[in-house]
């Protein structure tokens, strides 16, 4: 705990927010920082909950504990809904109270002198959580980097997407695609190769695919679409963005039974065992609200909501260009991650807030790869985004 560094990037953003409104209290402030939905669930969702609420109150519909590693209906339908035809058996889904809380779930697979390999810029809870695990060396301040943790630059000239052949073998290599914040969705050769070096190497992948449902090309949304995925790689999933279920906590970890360890045991075989001591399993209101999101009249809802928020990821993404910015992500996640080559990232994201009173989150947060660029939210409002965008063209014109 004492080797990490600053905060948590999200609760600093937050504190920021804070202390922005304290000193100008009536400034109409605009939130395209933290990434958390804006849009209502759907009705045929939220009344399923609501109704399996009712029931726990009465004597025939109350439920106790089930079981820690998810609602078996709801294991099958994720396997069959979101993995169809990659043959994912329910019994390889554990469902979860969430992608992030998840990452530190799998953590614990692992010893504390296992190496660790991550995207540089991407989701801070890897990282965070390897430091807390004791798998890194004292931080660098020069470098913005701790020590015995393999960056993997991710940036323009390697199209997001680190160049294998220069990096070195770690036990743990962890991928976030579509990629917060870049926005970039890995392709499937590049995915292709990822599968190959992990095998070669005996890594074990955790893929990230928090975003999937934004992804809008023939990019993979699962790392389980790659041939012989299932021998290397662990997916974390979450219907937090694709279905409104920031604050409800839902998600799921696929562990294949093909995923052993170098003595040949089953990596499920011990994930399971961990869920069952450190976890009494996802809200059982939270799983009836999942099993809704895939039911036919729930995805067709959700897929309007998503759409809704590439269209606001569109408006801003078109602010920066028509400004002459150099623009990335966007297109397949809500993500809009902007380039301000020479400045540092923290002095574009005071200047944005203390002028425009826009909340975005700087680059630099998400590693040192994220340095000179800004990451800016679509999830928001329809009529914030497009307040934000006449606010911006003022700012940056
Ligand atoms: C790549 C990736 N994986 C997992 C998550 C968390 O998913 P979960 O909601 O736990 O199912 C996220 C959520 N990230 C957001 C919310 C951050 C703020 C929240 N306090 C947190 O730290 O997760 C953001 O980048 O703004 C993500 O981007």
């Amino acid at each position: 705990m004492e080797k990490l560094q600053n905060g948590y990037l999200f609760p600093e953003i937050g504190r920021r927010q804070v202390e922005h409104m304290n000193k100008c209290p009536d400034a109409k402030l605009i939130n395209l920082g933290i990434g958390d939905t804006t849009q209502p669930i759907p009705h045929v969702i939220a009344t399923a909950m609501a109704e399996h609420c009712m029931a726990l109150g009465t004597p025939k519909g109350y439920r106790g504990y089930g079981a820690e590693q998810g609602n078996k209906e709801l294991r099958e339908e994720i396997a069959q809904t979101i993995y169809g035809g990659l043959d994912i058996k329910g019994t390889e889904v554990f469902v979860s109270d969430g992608a992030q809380c998840d990452i530190s779930r799998v953590q614990l697979l692992f010893g504390s002198n296992t190496t660790i390999a991550l995207q540089d810029p991407t989701f801070p809870g890897y990282l965070d959580s390897s430091v807390i695990m004791g798998r890194s060396g004292s931080f660098d301040e020069r470098r913005g980097e701790y020590a015995k943790i393999e960056y993997m630059r991710c940036t323009p000239d390697n199209m997001f997407f680190p160049d294998l052949s220069s990096v070195p073998r770690t036990d743990v290599i962890f991928i976030c695609s579509p990629n917060n914040p870049t926005g970039h969705a890995a392709s499937r050769d590049q995915l292709s190769r990822l599968v190959d070096f992990a095998r070669s190497n005996g890594s074990i992948i955790v893929y990230d695919s928090a975003y999937a449902a934004f992804i809008s090309d023939d990019s993979p949304r699962s790392i389980y679409e790659i041939p012989r995925a299932k021998e290397v790689a662990i997916e974390i999933s979450s219907f937090s963005k694709f279905a409104g279920f920031t604050g409800v906590r839902l998600g799921w970890t696929v562990v294949p039974e093909e995923l052993r360890y170098s003595n040949g045991s089953l990596v499920l075989k011990d994930f399971d065992r961990i869920i069952c001591t450190c976890f009494n399993g996802a809200s059982s209101i939270a799983q009836t609200g999942g099993l809704a999101c895939l039911s036919s009249e729930g995805s067709k809802a959700i897929r309007g909501v998503v759409k809704f928020y590439m269209e606001n990821a569109k408006i801003m993404a078109e602010t920066f260009k028509s400004l002459g910015f150099e623009v990335f992500g966007g297109d397949n996640s809500p993500y809009v991650w902007v380039n301000f080559p020479g400045r540092r990232s923290w002095d574009v994201f005071n200047e944005i807030l203390e002028k425009t009173n826009i909340i975005t989150i700087p680059g630099v947060g998400f590693g040192p790869g994220g340095e000179g660029f800004i990451r800016v939210s679509s999830l928001g409002h329809r009529e914030d985004v497009l307040e934000a965008s006449s606010r911006l063209r003022k700012l940056l014109e």
